[in-house]
């Protein structure tokens, strides 16, 4: 079912308006802190906002104009946590059931309830176990099972992988790409992957409030935030539109051809983004002209900035060059060749052909 939510709690920063559509599963994606375990918690009905109201389908879950109050059992949330919170007496099956029963369903419907849930979650194969004898993921399994029989009118999942090991957290993942089609779901992650495979749209929160969001492929090939930058591996230049020249400070790049077709006025805000991947390193000569590793090749007009090294680390195969913000991956051998280190002077050259460049 649909959900607009308007809440605000000032004790933890959080001014925020988000909406779900029926069906659509949300990613709620943002750095510590942002607050998006608060929005969940208040959709759950575990914080009261100071201000604000929120419906889901017609069932007003909060107005605080109007003093009302859903306790979290009435609102038709179910909420899957980083952590099983099986009860430890129960069977799997038990504890499936055990929401059902406590909503009047009659033993033998719940348990009947409670197998086909089970199932749906992969997790039919340990119905009589008691929680202690499951691993990791399949008691998170079981936890889904479980508010998935509460038939949900909106699933909330704050960080379901989290707690889960290498192994687990794919096979979650998958269970979650199938169960999630046509639910109204909201997935609090730090994955870009979750996003990129469960969401049909994406909010980063900072904050305490939304601050972009829309459908995944979109929102990482552009993003407007550096968390967001940082989530898609790409670098974010904020700078200065002007006729085919995008200036950022010490940054002047010529705009790629398809850049000229969006709509801009001279002066506006605009964001650069690119993959570290494109970036050339070279050295600054004593003579202050730079001698490129590698041929700069296609790179039109100069796209030649000038950073210091921060740091150095190892990224797969390649060599990540953090400088302040911005990052190149080279290869091994280049690195060697110009001998960085923290604290020197280099040139970074952006392929413009890689460059993204969109109104901020
Ligand atoms: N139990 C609490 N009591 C008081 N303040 C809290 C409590 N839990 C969180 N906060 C504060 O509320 C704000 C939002 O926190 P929240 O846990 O919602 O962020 P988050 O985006 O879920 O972070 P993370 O990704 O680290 O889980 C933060 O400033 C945090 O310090």
């Amino acid at each position: 079912m649909r959900l607009d939510l308007q809440a605000v709690l000032p004790e933890r920063g959080i001014d925020v308006s988000l909406e779900i559509a029926a069906g659509e599963t949300v990613a709620l994606l943002g750095p510590n802190g942002a607050g998006k375990s608060t929005v969940v918690s208040l959709i759950a009905g575990l914080l009261q906002p100071a201000a604000g109201r929120a419906k889901l389908g017609s069932n007003v879950l909060f107005d605080v104009d109007r003093r009302v109050w859903l306790p979290p059992h009435r609102r038709g949330t179910a909420l899957l946590a980083q952590e099983a919170l099986l009860f430890p007496h129960l069977s799997a099956e038990e504890n499936v059931a055990f929401g059902p029963r406590s909503a009047g369903t009659p033993r033998r419907a719940a348990r009947t309830a409670a197998r086909y849930w089970l199932d749906q979650a992969d997790a039919g194969g340990f119905a009589a176990r008691k929680p202690a004898e499951l691993s990791g993921g399949q008691a998170q399994r079981v936890a889904l099972a479980r508010a998935l029989a509460a038939e949900p009118s909106l699933l909330l999942l704050d960080e379901p992988m989290a707690a889960l090991d290498v192994h687990a957290a794919p096979l979650l993942r998958r269970l979650l790409s199938r169960v999630l089609v046509g639910r109204s779901a909201l997935i609090v992650t730090h994955d870009v992957l979750d996003a990129l495979m469960l969401a049909d749209r994406v909010l980063v929160m900072e904050g305490g409030q939304i601050v972009e969001g829309g459908p995944p492929a979109q929102v990482l090939r552009r993003p407007r935030s550096r968390f967001t930058a940082s989530l898609a591996g790409l670098n974010l230049v904020e700078g200065i539109r002007r006729g085919d020249c995008f200036s950022a400070p010490g940054f002047e790049i010529e705009c790629p051809p398809e850049a000229s077709r969006d709509q801009f006025r001279d002066g506006s805000q605009w964001l650069a983004a690119f993959p570290p991947s494109s970036v050339l390193v070279s050295v600054v000569n004593p003579s202050g002209s730079a001698g490129p590793t590698r041929p700069t090749g296609q790179a039109g007009g100069r796209n030649v900035l000038k950073v210091t090294v921060t740091d150095l680390e190892p990224r797969g195969d390649r060599i990540r060059v953090g400088a302040g913000e911005l990052a190149a991956d080279i290869s091994p051998a280049e690195a060697a060749d110009l001998a960085l280190r923290p604290g020197q002077e280099v040139l970074f050259t952006v392929d413009a052909l890689a460059l993204s460049l969109y109104p901020a």
